[in-house]
């Protein structure tokens, strides 16, 4: 499931430039993958350098990321606010690297890593979310899976609902157990495949509002800016100035 085009370097300067807008005594949301991951390795060198902040993971592998370089961490529940969010995507639709469209609407596939509750918790939280990524995530129109997180009673009858919408739901399979994907919640993913996916809100509204659903890797309208790594920098895209 998780594919990106994106050199490690594109994804690190992403990631090492969102990193650098954090200020001293912030509240930061730790996104999940490999382009975020850059973002927290930059952070937790800056608070050996002296930078006093306080993460808010968003998975597992950002916790112990987290950890590992030397961020310190709390709950979402336990902090009054999230200052700023920095994660990854799987796909961002509406923002293009030659400025060809206006970037004043935003929508993200996120959930690769099956991450994508937790994240859209925490993102949504955030006074500032920036996104992270490389020139290979962006699109013109959703065209990968949207990830779909289930109560696992509720497999079968999300999936029926996901036909009914004219999708192709997939059970995530593991890869190294047998069986499917459990999600840090305990939950299942269903890998949802759309033709065409017109109108994005209209299909997060959709999801969202259908019994089972725990949550979607759909995230409308709630980038307020996108970091491009390049070969040679990093393309800032500030949807929030271009959306007021
Ligand atoms: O569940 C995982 C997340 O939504 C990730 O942020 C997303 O899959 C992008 O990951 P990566 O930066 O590794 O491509």
């Amino acid at each position: 499931m998780k594919q990106s085009g994106g050199s490690e370097d594109q994804k690190r300067r992403a990631g090492e430039r969102a990193a650098a807008r954090v200020d001293d005594g912030a509240v930061v949301g730790l996104g999940t993958g490999s382009t975020a991951a850059h973002a927290i390795r930059e952070l937790g060198e800056r608070v050996d350098a002296g930078l006093d902040v306080v993460g808010v993971p968003t998975s597992f592998a950002s916790r112990e990321l987290a950890r590992e370089v030397g961020v310190p961490l709390a709950d979402l529940d336990a902090v009054d606010g999230v200052d700023v969010a920095i994660d990854g995507a799987d796909q961002v639709v509406g923002v293009h690297s030659d400025d060809e469209t206006g970037a004043a609407s935003s929508v993200l596939v996120k959930g690769g890593g099956a991450a994508h509750a937790r994240e859209k918790l925490v993102d949504a939280a955030a006074d500032a979310f920036h996104v992270v990524a490389d020139p290979s995530k962006l699109a013109a129109s959703v065209s990968v899976p949207v990830p779909v997180e289930v109560l696992p009673a509720a497999r079968t009858v999300v999936a029926d609902a996901v036909r009914d919408r004219g999708g192709d739901p997939s059970l995530r399979r593991a890869d190294r157990k047998d069986g499917p994907v459990v999600t840090d919640n305990g939950n299942l993913v269903l890998d949802c495949t759309f033709d065409a996916v017109d109108d994005p809100r209209a299909l997060a509204t959709a999801l969202s509002t259908t019994p089972g659903v725990v949550e979607h890797g759909l995230f409308v309208d709630l980038a307020d800016t996108v970091h491009v790594g390049t070969d040679d920098g990093v393309d800032v895209h500030d949807l929030a100035s271009e959306r007021s």
